[in-house]
């Protein structure tokens, strides 16, 4: 399934946060959104995800979703969100509730969406029982139980040392190699971006606008953390947000 936004424009009260922002996602590809704090990406994800009405522009989706998707464009957290009085397995049930659908095949869904996210052993563990990453995991599992075509995610690893950051890292890696998931991915971290993204949208700040593009051809299971290419991949993608992002510091100063 496609996903396209074409001439958002939205802002808050007085606050102009978006102003004609165009971003198409190809089916199973994955579109990092990077720029300074406060350009409004989060504002960009949540207009995708139909939480949120734009002032002008639309959002259009193409395609079909996957068989039995229940929830074709779902997001994942930087917070996590889960309900500590759930364990893992009932935290991934949550969203299958408000679905009919035969118990056995409610448990067969919350098993593979464990599986895929290496959760098999901890469906009966209580969140708080978990590590940072693993509380993530839980996070991706619940977003994949809905069988997803399109995955919008916001800072997802930003709440995680750097460990565990590369760990989750090669995880959402082998979660796209199937090529059918497309992915909407907002992160501050640069590295992150050169890691994971096909391409990524450069915002200016506020109002946001699509300051650059930028098309990683290498394979996604190629690249290395560390690896020369991708440092100076980050390190231009930096030189092209830099005096954006010193100004929107001062202003948040201010
Ligand atoms: N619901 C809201 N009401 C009013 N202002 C809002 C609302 N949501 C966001 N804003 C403001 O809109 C601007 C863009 O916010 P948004 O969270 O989209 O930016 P961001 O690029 O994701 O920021 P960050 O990088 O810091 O996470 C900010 O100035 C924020 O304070």
């Amino acid at each position: 399934m496609k996903l396209a936004a074409s001439n958002i424009t939205h802002r808050y009260g007085p606050l102009p946060v978006l102003d004609d922002v165009s971003l198409g996602v190809a089916e199973g590809e994955v579109v990092a959104v990077v720029g300074p704090s406060g350009c409004g990406k989060s504002t960009l994800l949540r207009i995708l995800g139909g939480l949120e009405r734009p002032d002008a522009g639309t959002v259009a989706t193409e395609g079909a979703a996957p068989a039995r998707s229940l929830n074709p464009i779902t997001y994942v957290f930087q917070d996590f969100a889960l309900l500590p009085w759930r364990t893992v397995a009932g935290n991934v049930r949550l969203p299958l509730e408000e679905h009919t659908m035969p118990e056995s095949e409610r448990d067969a869904v919350v098993r593979d969406a464990l599986n895929r996210t290496g959760l098999g052993d901890f469906a009966g563990a209580w969140p708080r029982q978990l590590s940072g990453g693993m509380r993530q995991r839980v996070g991706i599992a619940r977003a994949l139980a809905v069988r997803p075509a399109i995955l919008l995610m916001d800072e997802p690893l930003s709440a995680l040392d750097g460990q565990t950051r590369e760990l989750l890292m090669d995880d959402l890696i082998a979660l796209h190699a199937s090529g059918e998931l497309s992915t909407v991915y907002v992160t501050h971290n640069l590295d992150e971006a050169v890691r994971l993204a096909d391409r990524i949208v450069v915002l200016s700040r506020r109002p946001g606008r699509v300051r650059a593009e930028v098309r990683l051809d290498r394979p996604r299971g190629e690249r290395r953390a560390g690896d020369a290419a991708l440092v100076a991949q980050a390190r231009d993608l930096w030189e092209l947000i830099r005096a954006d992002a010193a100004a929107a510091d001062r202003e948040l100063a201010r």
